[in-house]
């Protein structure tokens, strides 16, 4: 099971390796995190990524490898910027010279870089950014400038306090024409103290949700007084422009100025998997634990995951992270697929890239958030500590709903590629790719339920059916309610929770799809096949309510313990005394609680100056 949730024996060796690195090395310890301060979370942040990149030099780590220790130290911070989004906005929008000056740097962490889009105005609306990269051609010069409060640059990861460099989101002005949003590289800080650069104001925004989470991760704010960079600044790859000022785009569609976002979106749905299977690895594991009530005559108390009730709040999260985990496998493989596309001038898998990364981002970020809190729930008051990781992991995985896009814009997005595939099937031209379904849109409008049998339902391909009919039929609800509208932009409007609608119908479709398609794969390990089957019809069926989920459910609850073991996981990267492999999580819980500094004294501080007053006057007036 460990293969089939790795993806290959070779991925299982090698985050094996990884994670025990992270877990055997005290500097990585996490288990005091939600006890530190701001500042001191921020400083250990900095203490755990300079020595990630000392092991990562000492042990020569692949990039896979080093990618999987900063996954593993579980910890936000500057690095994920440089990696994740920083590396990929100049290797995307950069040309090959300028992708041999910087990344050069970038690699050998001369330079921390970071992703400066979002201002304090505008996030979901890129067209509507205000920061200005105006041409100087008497100095062959930009002049980077935050023209109104509302253009700070805020948000981006690293900003704050660390990144030395940003590629910068502004709006190219040149021959006194505005040629809306396109990449810069700019230096913020000095390469020799740290200090900003001239005319640049640049700060942390502020504490965020939750303790330890994301406020380890330093979100900066910063405006632009007139800073002046060369021309050859600006990432060239998608557009230029010469010497003499004069704006020359290149023939690729301007949409892959966004091919950074794309790419990070993907990455997100495979975040999503893992955060949700953490979450689901503590609740089965402490539900086998945790006993409550016994039978009336005094027997033995039931393990909670017994419960008929928990089965049916749990079980779906644990077929979940499987089915993101499956579909996040195949929107890897299709980003590469488009990318390899790109290289020769193929546009032509681009929208459905698009709408794959937006509309899987967006569904298996919600359902995991969701998930994750519902996870903290299924473990009663342990859940709500600290120190059964469910609320960090909660903070830290809460956000995904929003940065990388607002979900539902995103799925608003979605929409959109429905709306004008419906219109393409009614003008006769077949759908391909993840709306290939669309093009049977006879049999689907029509077909009656194709499951009548109550074993119909574990058919995968009469569930498929179903999952096509749901889609397509709310897609094109959608569309001819639209054109009943004055226009078809009030339409959309005006639709636009329905709309949101039929793009998760959608979405779920092709995790439902993808799940059917791995099962269809030879999959090693004795009676593996067997348990992904079920937790394929508790995924499916868990979306359209059905009542052959009980079954599956006593049927999967045997080896719940064993699906959740497979995600591999060391008790370090789970930081949880619930869901603790050797499942000795009381003597855990108390064990945790003496950490806390407030038990460095058995008398609390404040008690002379708060409490003894007051216990003291109150005992004087009890006596009078
Ligand atoms: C982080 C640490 C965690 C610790 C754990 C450790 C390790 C974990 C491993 C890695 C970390 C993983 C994740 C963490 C990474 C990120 C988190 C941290 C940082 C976050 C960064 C950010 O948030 S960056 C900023 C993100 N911002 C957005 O996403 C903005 C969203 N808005 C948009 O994308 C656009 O504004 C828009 C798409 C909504 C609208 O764009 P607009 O230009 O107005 O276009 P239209 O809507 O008019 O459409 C025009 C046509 O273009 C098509 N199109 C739009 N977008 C794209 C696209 N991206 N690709 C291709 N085509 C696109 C659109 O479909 C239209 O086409 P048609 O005209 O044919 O309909
Ligand atoms: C932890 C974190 C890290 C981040 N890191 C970075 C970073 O490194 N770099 C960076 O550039 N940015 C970063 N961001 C910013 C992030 O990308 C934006 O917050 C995100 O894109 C959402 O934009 P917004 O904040 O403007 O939300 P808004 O768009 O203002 O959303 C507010 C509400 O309006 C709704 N809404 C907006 N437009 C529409 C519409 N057309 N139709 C219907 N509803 C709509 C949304 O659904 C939402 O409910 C980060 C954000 C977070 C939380």
């Amino acid at each position: 099971m460990k293969v089939a949730w790795a993806g290959s024996r070779h991925a299982v060796e090698v985050a094996d390796r990884m994670a025990c690195l992270v877990a055997s090395d005290p500097v990585f310890r996490k288990d005091t995190r939600t006890m530190l301060s701001r500042k001191e979370l921020f400083k250990d942040t900095l203490k755990k990524a300079a020595h990630a990149w000392k092991r990562t030099v000492e042990l020569h780590l692949t990039e896979e490898e080093a990618n999987l220790l900063r996954l593993y130290i579980d910890q936000p911070g500057y690095v994920d910027l440089h990696w994740v989004m920083f590396v990929p906005a100049i290797k995307g929008q950069g040309t090959e010279e300028q992708q041999k000056k910087w990344l050069t740097m970038a690699y050998k962490f001369q330079i921390i870089g970071t992703y400066a889009q979002t201002e304090l105005g505008h996030g979901s609306n890129v067209q509507g950014l205000e920061t200005t990269a105006t041409f100087d051609p008497s100095t062959d010069e930009f002049i980077m400038h935050s023209p109104t409060l509302t253009s700070s640059k805020w948000w981006p990861g690293g900003l704050g306090k660390t990144s030395t460099h940003a590629v910068v989101y502004a709006r190219l002005i040149t021959e006194g024409k505005d040629y809306g949003i396109h990449g810069f590289i700019m230096q913020l800080r000095s390469l020799d103290d740290h200090s900003p650069l001239p005319g640049i104001t640049i700060g942390d925004i502020g504490g965020k949700f939750g303790s330890g989470a994301y406020n380890s991760m330093d979100n900066g704010v910063m405006r632009l007084d007139h800073v002046r960079i060369p021309r050859d600044q600006m990432l060239m790859r998608l557009a230029q422009v010469t010497r003499e000022g004069k704006y020359v785009h290149s023939d690729v569609p301007k949409q892959l100025l966004y091919g950074t976002m794309v790419y990070v979106r993907q990455t997100i749905v495979a975040d999503a998997s893992r955060a949700l299977s953490r979450a689901v690895c503590i609740a089965v594991r402490y539900g086998a634990i945790r006993k409550q009530f016994g039978s009336k005559a005094g027997g033995p108390e039931t393990q909670v995951l017994n419960y008929k009730t928990q089965q049916s709040r749990l079980f779906p999260f644990l077929a979940s992270a499987y089915a993101f985990r499956f579909v996040g496998q195949w929107l890897k493989w299709l980003y590469t697929d488009v990318t390899q596309k790109l290289e020769s001038k193929d546009f032509s898998t681009l929208p459905e890239a698009h709408a794959c990364t937006a509309g899987l981002k967006s569904v298996t970020t919600s359902a995991t958030a969701d998930a994750i809190e519902e996870c903290q729930k299924l473990c009663g008051g342990h859940g709500y500590l600290n120190s059964s990781g469910l609320p960090e992991l909660f903070a830290v995985n809460l956000p995904a709903c929003t940065y990388e896009g607002d979900n539902v814009v995103l799925l608003l997005q979605v929409a959109r590629f429905l709306m004008k595939t419906v219109s393409q099937v009614a003008s006769g031209k077949q759908p391909v790719g993840t709306t290939a379904y669309m093009g049977n849109i006879q049999h689907l409008m029509q077909c009656k339920s194709v499951v009548n049998t109550v074993e119909d339902w574990l058919n995968p391909a009469a569930i498929k059916e179903v999952f096509e009919a749901r889609a397509l039929r709310m897609a094109v609800n959608c569309a001819q309610n639209i054109s009943k509208a004055p226009s078809q932009e009030e339409g959309f409007s005006e639709l636009s929770p329905d709309l949101v609608e039929a793009a998760v119908a959608h979405v779920q479709l092709i995790i439902v799809t993808k799940f059917i398609e791995k099962l269809q794969e030879d999959i090693l390990g004795h009676g593996v096949k067997e348990q992904l089957q079920k937790l394929c019809g508790i995924y499916a069926l868990h979306l359209i309510h059905n009542e052959r989920l009980g079954k599956l459910y006593a049927q999967v609850r045997p080896n719940a313990v064993a699906l959740v073991d497979a995600f591999d996981y060391t008790d370090h990267y789970l930081g949880s005394a619930l869901g603790r492999y050797d499942g000795d999580v009381y003597s855990a819980l108390y064990k945790e609680a003496w950490k806390d500094p407030l038990n460095e004294t058995v008398v609390p501080d404040g008690y002379q100056e708060h409490l003894r007053p007051l216990l003291k006057q109150q005992l004087k007036l009890s006596r009078l």
